[in-house]
């Protein structure tokens, strides 16, 4: 079950990679125009412009592949961020040799700034300064092919005063951008943090109600979807008995103690895929999925004895703490809190027959 929720996981960010691809051709699209543009107006033959489009068609193709056949999740980026970013400049760079006119040529500059921005998705200060680097270098290397084989088609004075404004812009794009990103960063951060802290207990730090209720509903989703009828799942309600003695005579520090000291040794009993969360108060959950009416009176039989072993050094020699246990099964169909209810008239039951003890509710 866990490995199908990592499955569709994995298939919901890889659909994610690719819309952002999509909206990486958006911000080709303006290139694309540039281009077209360019042709219509006679500064820039069909040949070069045409190799551009097979060039991007094939960079963009490939990258789709990889996110389709899966082949990205094995890179260390596997969004392939930089990749992207980078490998539309050098067939732009290629068209731009072909470009007479200086001014016109700025246009590619200011697509590969908003290329550039797609970084703010995902990389470190160190990559956006790199591939503003690469953009740059990439521009200097154009420079130099027309300065040796085309120099009619620049002018230096201007291509100085353009390459410092675009290493400045560059510089600050990719600053701003990384800014971005290490706060989306943070944010995913704190936002797993918060999810955590408001699905734990603060005093014993197991599962809280809410988060209880959380894994009650996906357990009975995944009970109404199951296919052979061999198991239940099973909802084992606890209670300490006479906590308010407790508390009364040794104190509410020593309650505290005891509640985390018994939260910490039921952990350690529980099977594996078995659920143990506090309801509230001095109440406890445990949720069995897969398992059978035998099965959870076991497993209650094994907390009941947990319990009443345990020594506390809070409280005087030979007083132990017992718990009572109402236990139930989910009925197909219904409401998860009819489970609970059986399981509380359970447990209020196990109160009245005298306490330490298990009911099973019907
Ligand atoms: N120390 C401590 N006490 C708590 C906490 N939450 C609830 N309690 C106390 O738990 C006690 C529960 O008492 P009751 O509901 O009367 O039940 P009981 O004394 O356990 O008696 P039975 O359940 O009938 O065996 C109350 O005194 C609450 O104040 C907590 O987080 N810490």
């Amino acid at each position: 079950m866990a490995q199908q929720e990592a499955v569709d996981s994995i298939a919901k960010i890889q659909k994610l990679r690719l819309q952002r691809m999509t909206w990486g051709l958006g911000a080709q699209f303006s290139t694309w125009l540039v281009i077209v543009g360019l042709y219509l107006f006679g500064m820039v033959p069909m040949l070069p412009a045409a190799i551009y489009f097979l060039m991007i068609l094939t960079i963009n193709l490939v990258f789709a592949l990889l996110i389709k056949a899966n082949v990205n999740l094995r890179f260390r980026d596997p969004s392939m961020t930089a990749a992207q970013i980078v490998a539309p400049i050098w067939p732009a760079v290629i068209l731009m040799y072909f470009v007479a006119d200086p001014q016109a040529r700025t246009a590619f500059l200011l697509t590969a700034i908003s290329g550039l921005m797609f970084g703010s998705f995902a990389l470190s200060r160190r990559s956006m300064l790199a591939v503003s680097a690469f953009i740059l270098t990439s521009y200097l290397a154009l420079l130099t092919a027309l300065h040796l084989f085309a120099p009619s088609r620049m002018d230096w004075r201007i291509e100085l005063i353009i390459v410092f404004t675009y290493a400045s812009v560059l510089v600050t794009v990719a600053y701003l951008g990384s800014y971005i990103s290490s706060i989306r960063n943070t944010l995913r951060e704190k936002n797993v943090l918060l999810a955590e802290l408001a699905a734990r207990d603060p005093l014993t730090q197991l599962p809280n109600r809410r988060s209880l209720m959380d894994q009650l509903s996906q357990e009975v989703a995944r009970f109404e979807r199951r296919t052979a009828n061999e198991h239940e799942l099973c909802v084992s309600m606890l209670d300490v008995d006479h906590f308010k003695r407790i508390n009364d005579t040794w104190g509410h520090d020593t309650g505290d103690a005891i509640l985390c000291r018994i939260s910490n040794e039921l952990r350690k009993i529980m099977r594996q895929g078995d659920f143990l969360g506090r309801f509230g108060g001095e109440e406890f959950i445990v949720i069995l999925p897969e398992s059978t009416l035998e099965a959870a009176q076991h497993t209650a039989d094994r907390i009941k004895d947990c319990v009443a072993n345990l020594h506390f050094p809070e409280l005087p020699d030979g007083e132990r703490i017992t718990v009572s246990q109402g236990v139930s099964i989910y009925q197909p169909g219904e409401r998860i809190e009819a489970t609970l209810k059986r399981a509380d008239e359970a447990l209020y039951i196990a109160k009245e027959e005298g306490r330490n003890r298990i009911v099973v509710g019907h």
